[in-house]
């Protein structure tokens, strides 16, 4: 590029829930300089809004005859993101084991996936230096044309021990089959399901620890950024 300006690099990271999206996907993001973008946030904070505004969740012609409502802002700093609904800060409330327990009912719903895609779309378009966006259907329907497509994985087992860890001795057993449950919504809904992308790069992180991950994932940026 002209003036030796960095093009922007467009990073997806797709994989099912409890992989290390989230961790790797802001690591990799601060250390390259690049916006960051949990999608997940997104429709969680839907979710909450739908939840807040009595909207029966069970119910995809309620949810979809509203989902334009809600004006959804993300913030893409990586050392400080942030996400509000009509202005109210809902970085927590949109973590409760409520929201994570509807949030796939939710996110199934074809006019939720439309409105939250176009915003995808657009904090994509409008990154500077570039964008690491983390999801489940990123490499997939988001942005089919990002530089690079990762698709972690682990084992369930690794997983559910993980986030135990995180929700303070939460029980091993019943985390594991949370999560595969909701993997399985999001992996068979009809609308842009949870799943990998044929040109993605797949990162088993089972046996690897969060550093490597991110080691593993910057370096993969760097070739694509060296070869462009
Ligand atoms: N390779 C790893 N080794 C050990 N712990 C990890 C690893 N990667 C992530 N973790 C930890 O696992 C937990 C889940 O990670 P994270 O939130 O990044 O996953 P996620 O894929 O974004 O999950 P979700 O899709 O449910 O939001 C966090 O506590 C994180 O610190
Ligand atoms: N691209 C995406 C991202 C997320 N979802 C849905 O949101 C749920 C919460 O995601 P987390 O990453 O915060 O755990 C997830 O279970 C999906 O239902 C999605 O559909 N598409």
């Amino acid at each position: 590029m002209e003036n030796g300006a960095a093009q922007p690099v467009i990073v997806a990271i797709d994989g099912p829930s409890g992989t290390g999206k989230s961790s790797t996907s802001k690591a990799v993001a601060a250390r390259l300089g690049l916006s960051y973008l949990d999608t997940g946030a997104q429709y969680r904070a839907i979710t909450w809004w739908m939840v807040n505004n009595g909207i029966d969740i069970e119910d995809p012609t309620a949810i979809a005859a509203v989902a334009g409502k809600p004006e959804i802002v993300s913030g893409t700093d990586p050392a400080a993101p942030t996400i509000t609904v009509d202005g109210t800060d809902v970085a927590a409330p949109i973590r409760t084991q409520d929201v994570t327990a509807k949030v796939s009912a939710v996110s199934a719903v074809p006019e939720v996936r439309a409105r939250i895609t176009e915003l995808q779309r657009s904090l994509a378009a409008s990154a500077e230096r570039g964008i690491v966006v983390e999801g489940r259907d990123i490499g997939t329907t988001v942005l089919p044309d990002a530089d690079l497509k990762i698709f972690l994985t682990a084992s369930p087992e690794a997983r559910a021990a993980r986030r135990s860890g995180e929700l303070k001795g939460a029980d091993v057993h019943s985390t594991r089959e949370a999560l595969i449950r909701r993997d399985a919504a999001d992996s068979s809904r009809k609308t842009s399901p949870l799943a990998k992308a044929d040109d993605a790069v797949e990162v088993d992180t089972t046996e690897l620890t969060l550093t490597q991950v991110i080691e593993c994932v910057v370096t993969l940026v760097e070739e694509k950024r060296a070869a462009k």
